[in-house]
């Protein structure tokens, strides 16, 4: 993992404009690096949805960024001032440069469509000089990349699991090659196995394509698991932010020893989640320190 800024957010505000008005996210600055696993968790309703997609720019009404700046630092070197785009900049920008994975994306799948036309479409909106051939070949690679068997290209979304489906959504947030995924939740609705494979399949992912990842839950125990840093949002603001180890062994804010402290499963090693299945043996993961565990 390197130490060169990709996304850097300073001072962003949002307010959802109802009555009475609520400030659902309050002067938060962050810097996610080239590469890494920026875990951000807090409790349900602390805003961190809100700020992703206020990253993002996909914040609507009554929601409103009252203030902050985001800023994009692309590989060839241009900044992009995310707040500032709109219409063709931002069309681009989108699954281009920073694409998004929610937890309940996998319901959005159109579900007269099947998983090839629409993984096509993606390519037909935002890489419109690709042919036919190529667009089909590069979806079945992307199945592939995500674990699903290109057989399945041809499938409607009823016809796959939960945990397809997922992967799926996964596979069309990789596919314009994004330097950042944000991923929201991205496996809370599934069983505890699917689960796990998933998140093994992205951290895979990560290590061989370089994208860097900020991954919202409320699952602490996952994020110390899989994180390089993690910020610990509560109340609409970041109260700590730290490398993972750091979070775990030695967490500094008051609130991060709650959030710890009610969750009695972290007692394991770190990575064990992960790594260790039922009787399997440990696959790669990254450690603190960059490393392959
Ligand atoms: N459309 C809305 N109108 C008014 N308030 C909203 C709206 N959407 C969210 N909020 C409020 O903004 C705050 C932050 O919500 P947000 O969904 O970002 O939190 P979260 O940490 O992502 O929660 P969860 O983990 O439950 O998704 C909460 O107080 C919530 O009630």
């Amino acid at each position: 993992m390197s130490a060169t800024p990709v996304l850097t957010a300073h001072g962003v505000s949002i307010t959802y404009e109802v009555d009475p008005p609520v400030q659902a996210v309050k002067d938060v600055s962050l810097t996610l690096h080239r590469g890494e696993i920026l875990g951000l968790a807090g409790e349900s309703g602390c805003g961190k949805t809100t700020f992703a997609y206020g990253l993002n720019r996909l914040l609507k009404a009554p929601a409103v960024m009252t203030g902050g700046d985001v800023e994009f630092h692309d590989v060839d070197g241009t900044d992009i001032n995310v707040v500032g785009l709109s219409g063709e900049g931002l069309r681009r920008f989108r699954w281009d440069k920073v694409s998004m994975v929610f937890q309940g994306s996998m319901n959005s799948l159109n579900p007269v469509m099947t998983v090839q036309a629409q993984l096509e479409d993606v390519f037909i909106t935002h890489r419109p000089g690709m042919r036919k051939a190529q667009r089909r070949e590069r979806s079945a690679e992307l199945l592939e990349l995500v674990g699903v068997d290109p057989n399945r290209l041809g499938a409607f979304p009823h016809e796959l699991s939960g945990g397809m489906r997922q992967r799926i959504m996964i596979a069309m947030a990789l596919a314009l090659n994004p330097q950042v995924m944000i991923m929201d939740e991205p496996t809370t609705a599934l069983d505890v196995v699917v689960q796990r494979g998933i998140i093994r399949e992205i951290m895979r992912l990560r290590e061989r394509l370089g994208f860097a990842v900020i991954f919202i839950t409320h699952d602490l125990p996952l994020l110390i698991e899989i994180s390089d840093r993690i910020a610990i949002m509560r109340d609409g603001a970041i109260v700590e932010l730290d490398d993972a180890e750091k979070i775990y062994h030695d967490p500094q804010h008051e609130y991060t020893q709650k959030l710890l402290a009610s969750f009695p499963s972290l007692r394991g090693e770190r990575g064990d989640f992960v790594r260790l299945g039922h009787g399997e043996t440990p696959v790669s993961a990254p450690t603190p320190s960059g490393g392959i565990a």
